[in-house]
């Protein structure tokens, strides 16, 4: 079932046009990522789904309401932590929870908020005193102090260090095995890869795929790539009959394979069979960084951040 349904959303700023008929539907119990470059017009789609900007066409519908004119009731229904959400810097875990708690009829339970988002030891810590991760953290808290069941993220982990990031991560993922239908604006390739189900790529405000992220990676580079060095001498014919194998190309005494489906079992059982053993086997799969670039023309912006993540 959808949850959020997005039809030819506009949205213009005075004379320029940032949404220009984005269309997607997210579906409940799914985390739905929106990924694209800077400016692609990501905040201003999320901010109509959550009825803080007004549409200039098309439709928006969240849990079948309408976002601005069931605005009172949707609050009720849907959690939004939005890209630099400040508190006061005085004030202390536990009473921004409890502040927001007061705003809704029937809030969770703070003591065991706080300890689901890992913050039960900061209940009497001042916002100023968090850090960049548990500051990211509260803000979640407070997205969710209502019990909602769709959350609304953006850009939760910018800034934060990769061990922040993945703790945030982890949060993202309970608060889905809890069930709540989170939709979740974000640059990292990384983390669009390991959170989301679906994502919409979002390129000048118009969706330029939607997909699962093997489903996007597949669709912009359906090859795959092994390279190794063989034990023993063989005749390319042994690869290039196998359905799997695309090309064969000897550097040396190095073999290079390209081909698709499951082109490394293919290879490496057919390779056992002759008792030939792969050795300094190495596999490239394209990665979501690589379809991004394909689909936007761009690098992501963080993809030098995700490599020192990864290193
Ligand atoms: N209130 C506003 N008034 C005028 N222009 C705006 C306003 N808000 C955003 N914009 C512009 O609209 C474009 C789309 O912005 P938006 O924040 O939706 O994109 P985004 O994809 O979320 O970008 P980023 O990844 O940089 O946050 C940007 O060029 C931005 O400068």
């Amino acid at each position: 079932m959808s949850v959020i349904e997005v039809d030819r959303l506009h949205k213009r700023y005075g004379a320029r046009t940032v949404v220009a008929g984005a269309s997607f539907a997210v579906e409940e119990g799914e985390i739905f990522g929106l990924l694209g470059p800077n400016g692609a017009g990501k905040t201003t789609t999320v901010e109509c789904v959550a009825g803080l900007r007004k549409p200039d066409a098309g439709r928006v519908a969240v849990l079948g309401l309408d976002p601005r004119r069931d605005a009172a009731r949707l609050r009720r229904l849907v959690g939004v932590q939005l890209q630099e959400s400040r508190l006061p810097d005085r004030i202390r875990v536990a009473e921004a929870v409890d502040l927001y708690a007061s705003f809704h009829r029937r809030p969770a339970v703070r003591d065991e908020l706080l300890a689901e988002l890992g913050l039960a030891d900061h209940r009497d810590t001042s916002y100023r005193a968090l850090s960049g991760g548990q500051k990211q953290r509260l803000s979640i808290a407070l997205a969710l102090v209502g019990r909602p069941r769709i959350a609304i993220l953006d850009e939760l982990t910018t800034g934060l260090d990769p061990q922040a990031r993945r703790d945030t991560w982890e949060v993202v993922e309970r608060i889905r095995d809890r069930g709540v239908t989170i939709l979740l604006v974000t640059h990292f390739m990384a983390e669009a890869e390991r959170l989301c189900d679906r994502l919409a790529v979002l390129d000048a405000g118009r969706v330029v795929a939607l997909d699962t992220p093997a489903g996007l990676v597949t669709r912009i580079h359906p090859g795959q790539r092994i390279r190794f060095r063989p034990s023993a001498p063989f005749d390319d014919r042994l690869l290039t009959d196998l359905p799997e194998v695309v090309s064969v190309r000897r550097t040396g005494r190095q073999l290079d394979v390209t081909g698709t489906g499951d082109l490394l079992s293919a290879v490496t059982t057919v390779l056992a069979r002759h008792q030939i053993i792969a050795a300094d086997l190495r596999v490239d799969r394209p990665s979501l960084d690589d379809a991004f670039v394909a689909l936007t023309g761009r690098r992501s912006q963080h993809r030098a951040d995700e490599g020192n993540e990864q290193a």
